[in-house]
């Protein structure tokens, strides 16, 4: 290619992003128009509801739609993601609360479904992210919820038997795991690794193939254990891409999950119900009496009304020996007149039911 053809296409590319950057300003006008018109519209007293994640889930489904490449569909949806967050951060930056400390991958997911135009706060247990959003003190709170590789993350599940909290949304996350240690750490010198119980499980055949007699030590997040080797010159911490990048750890070995399709669900949850988009999931929790037949009886209403059920999951009830309850996902909307119908059906066998909330499917 020659010089001045480079130049040419260096001169087009400059007149595009000024094309870009006035409609993103427009765009960004507008939702400003948005939060004046919300504003005007708002019953004296009342707090505004900037934030609307169905609204979001339409304008990500539509990109997505349309796009005709070369970028993809998820990268050209990302991109969206990122003005998206940024329009909404003139209305009102959203205060976001995850399982932290920062570099986890439940800040990745919250970067991931919020954009990086929030304001997010570490919080140090599943548990505190929930109490933070039931205080009141942040908008939304983001907590994993299960695993394909290891399954439910109990916390995240016994949590909302003991708060009353509104599921606005989720999200998934590739996992991939690295063997990180500090500057001065020798491959032969590693005598202990630090995890999450969960990474060390997601890792389990592979560290039992190359660190067979090296003790494994589960502590409270995989970026706590980056944070941790980072001063020791004898241990290595199985953590993500954000953590190994913040406390500026190498790589020994990359991608060492047993399962290269390793995916982590994550939970939005607020105080906010979520209206239908059309293409919602439903979360909600169940506890049956205890006699035989009870979870077939459970069951039969959805598959009676052709429900698609996503996952169900059983917990210890908390109230009783041996009594359970049922966390149970499917496709559709509570306001969706089918899904009242069988919510109400269940809700004549049931002991207790609960809508956790009905959200937006994943778009990212
Ligand atoms: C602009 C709005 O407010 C927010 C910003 C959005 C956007 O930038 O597209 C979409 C939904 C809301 O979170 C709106 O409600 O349409």
């Amino acid at each position: 290619m020659s010089e001045q053809e480079l130049k040419a296409l260096r001169v087009r590319i400059d007149s595009l992003d000024e094309k870009i950057l006035e409609l993103i300003s427009d765009r960004a006008r507008c939702a400003q128009e948005v939060a004046r018109v919300k504003m005007a519209a708002l019953p004296a007293g009342e707090e505004p509801i900037f934030y609307r994640p169905e609204r979001e889930a339409q304008v990500l489904k539509r990109v997505m739609d349309r796009n005709q490449g070369p970028l993809g569909n998820e990268e050209m949806a990302r991109l969206f993601r990122e003005i998206m967050s940024s329009c909404l951060a003139l209305e009102q930056p959203l205060k976001v609360a995850y399982l932290g400390p920062e570099g986890t991958f439940t800040q990745a997911a919250a970067m991931k479904h919020f954009g990086h135009a929030v304001i997010s706060k570490p919080m140090a247990a599943i548990d505190e992210v929930f109490r933070e959003v039931a205080a009141g003190a942040v908008n939304f709170g983001v907590v994993p919820v299960e695993n394909s590789t290891e399954g439910a993350v109990n916390h995240t599940l016994d949590s909302f038997l003991e708060h009353d909290m509104v599921i606005c949304g989720e999200v998934e996350l590739r996992i991939h795991h690295h063997l990180l240690v500090g500057e001065n750490t020798k491959t032969d010198s590693i005598s202990r690794i630090y995890s999450h119980a969960q990474s060390l499980a997601q890792c389990r055949k592979w560290l039992d193939a190359h660190y067979p007699n090296v003790e494994r030590v589960a502590v409270a997040s995989n970026a706590e254990a980056a944070k941790r080797v980072k001063g020791e010159w004898n241990s290595a911490a199985i953590a993500g891409d954000m953590a190994a990048g913040l406390y500026g750890l190498t790589r020994l070995a990359e991608k060492i999950e047993d399962r290269p399709d390793n995916s982590t669900r994550f939970l939005m949850i607020g105080s906010q119900e979520v209206p239908p988009t059309g293409d919602d999931k439903t979360s909600i929790i169940v506890s049956m009496s205890n006699k035989p037949g009870a979870l077939h009886e459970l069951l039969v209403p959805f598959h009676e009304n052709g429900i698609d059920l996503t996952r169900i999951e059983t917990r210890p009830s908390r109230s009783g020996k041996w009594t359970y309850v049922f966390f149970i996902d499917f496709i559709g909307h509570h306001r969706d007149p089918l899904i009242k119908a069988v919510l109400e059906q269940i809700s004549q066998e049931a002991v207790a039911l609960k809508v956790l909330g009905s959200y937006p499917k994943a778009v990212l």
